[in-house]
């Protein structure tokens, strides 16, 4: 099975924990991408009814309306019932570093407030600690993102600001900010570090989400794995 098979088989798994009558947080990026798709399946056959997703970016609010998924904003809900989203690395105690998307300030302010959080990924993107293999990414205002990069050397790491593809100059978020991708040695306590770089002035989030994720669906190839906290 390749990693897209993966990705397939938890996008499929978590469609098990959504029910008539809720309301939905749509992550963003490819694993996510095949939940709304199979979501939008699952409403034009009958088999859920009154079911609405809260997009966490415009992917997710464009994959919604293509699949036909009722789109409401945040403001105008109660509350999440479950969110869905995907991950870039997910430690033993399944802190998450996120935001490969340059999504991860909605995401985080979403699937914070979810009654469950649902995340899914395939076996490769396991590991013994945050910032094994992937950096964290800091959307960052703008002016200053020149001082965060020079600050985040305190934590001994290393940011580079993210630079567009198929776009001349950085990436910019959703909300008119940059990203700053920050790789670490290793991240020993997640949730003190998540604390800690929202304290620089002038970031507006990062991509650590430490004891935030309820469940974790891992594609493997002897199946899908489920990781509880
Ligand atoms: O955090 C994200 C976007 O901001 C994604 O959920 C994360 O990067 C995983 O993406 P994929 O499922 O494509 O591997």
């Amino acid at each position: 099975m390749d990693v897209e098979e993966l990705k397939k088989l938890v996008a499929r798994e978590a469609l098990k924990f959504i029910e008539d009558d809720m309301v939905i947080g749509l992550g963003t990026g490819s694993t996510t991408a095949y939940f709304i798709r199979y979501l939008g399946q699952m409403i034009e056959r009958g088999q859920l009814e009154d079911v609405y997703g809260v997009p966490t970016s415009h992917q997710a609010r464009l994959l919604a309306l293509e699949h036909g998924i009722p789109v409401v904003s945040l403001d105008e809900v109660d509350a999440i019932d479950v969110a869905v989203d995907g991950a870039d690395e997910v430690d033993p105690s399944l802190n998450l570093i996120k935001g490969r998307g340059a999504a991860l300030t909605m995401e985080k302010i979403i699937e914070y407030r979810a009654g469950t959080f649902v995340v899914l990924v395939d076996e490769g993107k396991l590991v013994e600690y945050l910032g094994k293999k992937m950096p964290v990414p800091i959307e960052v205002i703008p002016a200053a993102w020149k001082a965060i990069k020079e600050e985040l050397e305190i934590f001994n790491a290393r940011a580079e600001l993210r630079m567009g593809i198929r776009k001349d100059g950085p990436v910019v978020t959703e909300n008119g900010n940059f990203i700053l991708d920050a790789w670490f040695e290793r991240i020993d306590d997640p949730l003190d570090m998540e604390i800690e770089l929202n304290t620089i002035p002038g970031v507006v989030e990062n991509g650590i989400f430490a004891d935030i994720a309820d469940i974790v669906l891992v594609g493997t190839r002897d199946g899908v794995k489920r990781l509880e906290r």
